[in-house]
Formats: structure tokens, C-alpha cells, sequence
């Protein structure tokens, strides 16, 4: 597997570190062909290059099989880099380049952080969900979008939401197979009773959910309740398909149940092409933590995951991804907690303690 490695910025290169020692864990330990390049993305380009994104590294993206992704975002940023050099290296254009379409971002609760949680163990016991999040189009591309001036000289902010059937087709579709791999249930969940695009959204999933998955249960939700639903009653939730914006909220509010935005990993998979295989990005939910950045306190978990996402999707090594997830149950059941998910009083290890756990446990289950 050519995997392209691309850490970013703030706490990316930290908990990307680790990801990466586990991945290097398999390669020596289960066989695992493993072809890394490592890349800047972000702010060190800019530093070095001038550029977000130098045309080598667009490059060595459209090659890579999968890449591991850390995080992006810089205050520095916004402050020095022009508005179009942004948009050149930015991760959306990565996203929409690739056209990975479906982001899958599942929210697992792990029985150790039952008491690290905010909410009550009788809430998250058993959570076990997962997002589709439409991640190419919707408000984060649609056009018109700028900021415009008005005739009497003050300033107008312009974003879009759009939907072609398209793409809410082959999200939803992606969302019922998932969903007959797991629990066969899926929520769709819109604004369609303030949005066109959303009654559009909500029109197409019905269809679809009648004319091809009869078999998988399904509800329509609108995305204000479903927000309190994941608060109040979490485990009634199998697979939840949405749309790009709803889907960034709701994952990110979802990451509160168990316990910290450092725990959730993603997968963003394209269609496959005529060999069958996907583009694929993998990257942790969370962004680049300036507030705890370079301290070594990040909690790699989510990119550590992020990889056992990697090795059921792109490497085809199903045995392999549940060995991961094992393992990271064991070293949380083992005690090992970073900051941001010790309960008060308990001991707390570094971002390397952590990746130290998780490899610890996988040598454990290996023996
Ligand atoms: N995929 C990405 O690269 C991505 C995602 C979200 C935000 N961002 C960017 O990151 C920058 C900071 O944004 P933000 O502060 O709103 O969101 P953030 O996700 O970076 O941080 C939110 C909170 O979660 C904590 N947190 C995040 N990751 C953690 C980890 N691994 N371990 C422990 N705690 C963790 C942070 O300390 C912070 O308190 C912005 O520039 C934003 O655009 C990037
Ligand atoms: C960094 C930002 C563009 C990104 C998003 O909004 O999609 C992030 O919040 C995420 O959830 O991956
Ligand atoms: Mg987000």
C-alpha cells in the first residue's frame, strides 16, 4: 500500500507520529506491504515553499492509494496567507479533489471511559454509531459564496447550500449498505422543513429507502432533533447519512459522549473505480488543538483508529482492523489515559505513553 502521510499542523504531527508507529507495528508483525512518503501540509510548506501546497505534494496525493492525514489550521494562517493560496492548500480541495465523498465517522463507546464521559454511564453504555457525512458538496462548495458589497456600503456575507439527486444518491446509498453490514438501520437527517436542498434530501433518501433497501429500517430526522436525540438516548442510533455541514456539527457534538474529540478517527472513501478500488483519506475529527499543541498531551487515539479505518477499507484486512480496535479497548481498560480523557485523580500519560499502550497491547494479542 502507497500511503502518503501528510501530519499538518499544530497537533497533527503528534498524534500523527503515533499512527504511524502502529501502522509500522503491522508492516513488521502481520505482513502489512507498507510504502510510506511523508509530506508537509500547512503552515510548514508556507514557511518553506511559499506555497500551501506545492505541486510535488498534489501529485504524490492523486498517487497514494491512502493518505493519513493530522490536522490543518493555523491562527498565523488566516492572519499572512492570501485567501486563494489558502484554498490551493487546503484540505477541502483535497477532499473535493479526490472526491471522497463519504466520510465515515463512527462513535464508539469504550466501556473504560464510562466514567471520563460528561454524560451518564446509563446514556453512552452500548453507544455504538456511525456518521455518512457528505463531505464534497453542500455548503462548503456551493456557489454563490463570497463576500460582496452593497450599494450602500456595507458588506454582505454569501454562502450556498446545494444538492444535485447525485450526490445525495450515492451518499445514501453508501449509508443502507453500511448499514446492512452492521445494525440495518439508517437515519437520514435534513432541515427539510426550512430547506429546499433539505426537502430534496429527504424526498431522494425515502425513495431510495423504498425502491432498493425495503429491508433496512429507516427514519427521516430533522437535524435540530436529532442533535437533543444524540444527547438524550444516543444508543438508538445505527447509521446516520447528512449532509456536509449538519454532519461536521453532529459528529463533532456526538464526540462529547465518549468523552473527548480526541477518541474520533474518520474514513472518507470515493466511488470505486472500474478495478474497484477507492480513494481514500483517513484523518482523526478533530483539528490542530493550538490551545495544547506542542506540549505532547494530544491523545492520539483518533488517528490511531483512524488507521484501523485504513486497514478495513483500503488494506482489506478486516482481522487486522479488529485487532487494532482491540487493542486500544485493552490499553484504555489497562488505565492508560491522556489529559483529556482522565477522570480527576488519575494518572495521565503523554501522546508516546498512549502510542506506547496501544503497541504494548497489540504485542499482547500478537503472542
Ligand atoms: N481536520 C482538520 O484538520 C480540522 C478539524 C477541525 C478544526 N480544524 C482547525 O483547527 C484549528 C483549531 O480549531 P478548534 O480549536 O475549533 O478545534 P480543535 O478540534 O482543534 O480543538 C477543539 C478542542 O478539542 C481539543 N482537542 C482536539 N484534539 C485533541 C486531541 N487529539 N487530544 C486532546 N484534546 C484535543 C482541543 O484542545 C480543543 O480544546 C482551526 O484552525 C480549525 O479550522 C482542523
Ligand atoms: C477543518 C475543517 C474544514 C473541517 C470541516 O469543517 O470539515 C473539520 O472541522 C472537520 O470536521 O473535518
Ligand atoms: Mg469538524
Amino acid at each position: 500500500m502507497k500511503i502518503l502521510v501528510l501530519a499538518g499542523d499544530g497537533v497533527g504531527p503528534e498524534v500523527t507520529g503515533q499512527a504511524v508507529r502502529v501502522l509500522q507495528w503491522f508492516a513488521q508483525n502481520r505482513n502489512l506491504d507498507l510504502r510510506l512518503t511523508e509530506r508537509d501540509f500547512g503552515m510548514t510548506n508556507w514557511q518553506k515553499h511559499g506555497t500551501l501546497m506545492p505541486d510535488e505534494t498534489w501529485e504524490q496525493i492523486q498517487a497514494a492509494d491512502a493518505i493519513l492525514f493530522g490536522a490543518t489550521g493555523s491562527l498565523d494562517q488566516a492572519a499572512v496567507i492570501p485567501p486563494e493560496e489558502r484554498r490551493k492548500g487546503s484540505l477541502l480541495r483535497m477532499r473535493k479533489g479526490l472526491d471522497v465523498f463519504a466520510n465515515m465517522r463512527p462513535v464508539k463507546m469504550q466501556p473504560a471511559l464510562a466514567e471520563g464521559s460528561p454524560y451518564k454511564p446509563r446514556v453512552t453504555e452500548g453507544v455504538d454509531l456511525i456518521f455518512v457525512r457528505e463531505l464534497t458538496a453542500g455548503m462548503y462548495f456551493g456557489t454563490p459564496r463570497g463576500v460582496e458589497t452593497l450599494p450602500d456600503g456595507t458588506r454582505r456575507g454569501v454562502n450556498t447550500h446545494t444538492y444535485t439527486e447525485a450526490e445525495i444518491r450515492r451518499a445514501v446509498r453508501f449509508a443502507f449498505e453500511l448499514a446492512r453490514s452492521r445494525r440495518n438501520h439508517v437515519t437520514s437527517v435534513d432541515k427539510a422543513n426550512v430547506m429546499e436542498a433539505g426537502a430534496l434530501w429527504r424526498e431522494i433518501a425515502g425513495a431510495i429507502h423504498k425502491e432498493e433497501f425495503p429491508d433496512v429500517g429507516f427514519e427521516h430526522m430533522l437535524a435540530d432533533n436529532c442533535a437533543i436525540q444524540l444527547a438524550r438516548n444516543p444508543t438508538r442510533f445505527d447509521v446516520l447519512v447528512t449532509d456536509n455541514l449538519f454532519g461536521d456539527l453532529l459528529s463533532d457534538a456526538a464526540g462529547a459522549i465518549i468523552g473527548s474529540l480526541g477518541m474520533l478517527p474518520s474514513a472518507s472513501l470515493s466511488a470505486p473505480d472500474a478495478q474497484g478500488r477507492r480513494r481514500a483519506l483517513y484523518e482523526p475529527i478533530h483539528g490542530s488543538a493550538p490551545d495544547i499543541a506542542g506540549k505532547g498531551i494530544a491523545n492520539p487515539l483518533g488517528s490511531i483508529l483512524s488507521v484501523a479505518m485504513m486497514l478495513r477499507w483500503s488494506a482489506n484486512r478486516p482481522e487486522d482492523a479488529a485487532l487494532l480496535e482491540k487493542a486500544v479497548e485493552g490499553a484504555l481498560a489497562k488505565g492508560a489515559r491522556t489529559a483529556d480523557i482522565a477522570s480527576p485523580g488519575e494518572a495521565v500519560v503523554s501522546t508516546s505513553g498512549m502510542g506506547d499502550a496501544v503497541i504494548a497491547a497489540l504485542e499482547n494479542a500478537a503472542r
